[in-house]
């Protein structure tokens, strides 16, 4: 906060000072005083709940100075002066917004061996007929579409050996402290034309509040059939001293054979997939889950 007073020449200030219990003194001060700018200022700090310029000691000589008066700035109520002195508020520049946290994930690209890469897409095209449509927990429709294969024990184990190799690593790249795990969970997904999940955290329900981190490992068939289907993972903002989404974001490209990570109570959502030919080979596939703290 600043205090601009007038430009004016300096003249004589009938000054009423209003103090706690009810007293009042009056005192004469130079218009351009430096006295007076302190008590003006300390009115309008008090209006601003600006306790630490509240502790002040006045000292006005009065009587031709022969004697003093003193205060200190928590009794002074209010000031008169004659002729009127405005002080015009001006504010400091806006407070800063509140401050933003970005998201932090982290993809790791060849995440298997070419062989194995080839192997999957082969094993999930066999497959086909044991994917079942995705629901939420909350059963919302229109929520997320998409199709999920819940059984795939041939890669499970492969998954979750490879991701214990480098979790250490991934929950410090991450700056999380370390936590032990109970279990990795592990699905399969598919999305075709049109599939898309919307805004979520993976773990905002009783059953899902262990987990820690989420893995999203992508794989297709090159070349590439489709577009879209990027995730965004979205920042945080303290608001009313609770951490909430932020309207901004990072977006992750669902790269051929590369895996991320994240903090499960991220909210996130994948954007609608372009697939033109609609053909279920050329699907956007996912390995993903969620590691859990004991
Ligand atoms: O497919 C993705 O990129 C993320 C999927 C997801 O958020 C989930 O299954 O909870
Ligand atoms: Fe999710």
């Amino acid at each position: 906060m600043q205090l601009a007073s007038q430009q004016f020449e300096s003249k004589d200030v009938k000054v009423q000072l209003l103090l706690t219990g009810g007293h009042q003194y009056t005192v004469y001060l130079k218009s351009d005083a430096p006295v007076l700018h302190s008590l003006l200022t300390t009115i309008v700090a008090r209006a601003y709940k600006q306790e630490s310029a509240l502790h002040t000691l006045f000292q006005i000589p009065i009587d031709a100075g022969h004697s003093a008066l003193s205060f200190s700035s928590d009794n002074l109520v209010g000031v008169v002066t004659e002729p009127p002195i405005w002080v015009e508020q001006i504010e400091d520049e806006k407070q800063p917004l509140p401050s933003i946290l970005n998201s932090n994930y982290i993809q790791i690209e060849n995440f298997l061996t070419p062989e194995e890469h080839e192997r999957l897409i082969k094993y999930v095209l066999d497959k086909k007929a044991n994917f079942v449509p995705t629901s939420t927990s909350s059963k919302e429709k229109d929520y997320r579409r998409s199709m999920v294969l819940y059984s795939f024990p041939e890669f499970t184990e492969l998954i979750v050996k490879r991701i214990q190799e480098i979790i250490p690593d991934v929950i410090s790249k991450l700056g999380l402290p370390s936590f032990a795990i109970s279990q990795i969970e592990s699905q399969l997904t598919a999305h075709n034309h049109g599939n898309y999940y919307k805004i979520h955290n993976d773990n905002g329900s009783p059953e899902t509040a262990t987990r820690e981190l989420t893995y999203v490992y992508y794989f297709y068939r090159e070349p590439k059939s489709f577009s879209g289907g990027e995730l965004l993972i979205y920042d945080s903002k303290i608001e009313n001293n609770f951490y909430v989404s932020a309207e901004s974001f990072q977006t992750v490209e669902p790269r051929n054979n590369s895996i991320v990570f994240f903090i499960s109570r991220y909210m996130h959502e994948v954007k609608p997939v372009i697939c033109p030919s609609k053909a279920f080979a050329d699907s956007r596939f996912t390995i993903n889950g969620w590691v859990r703290r004991a």
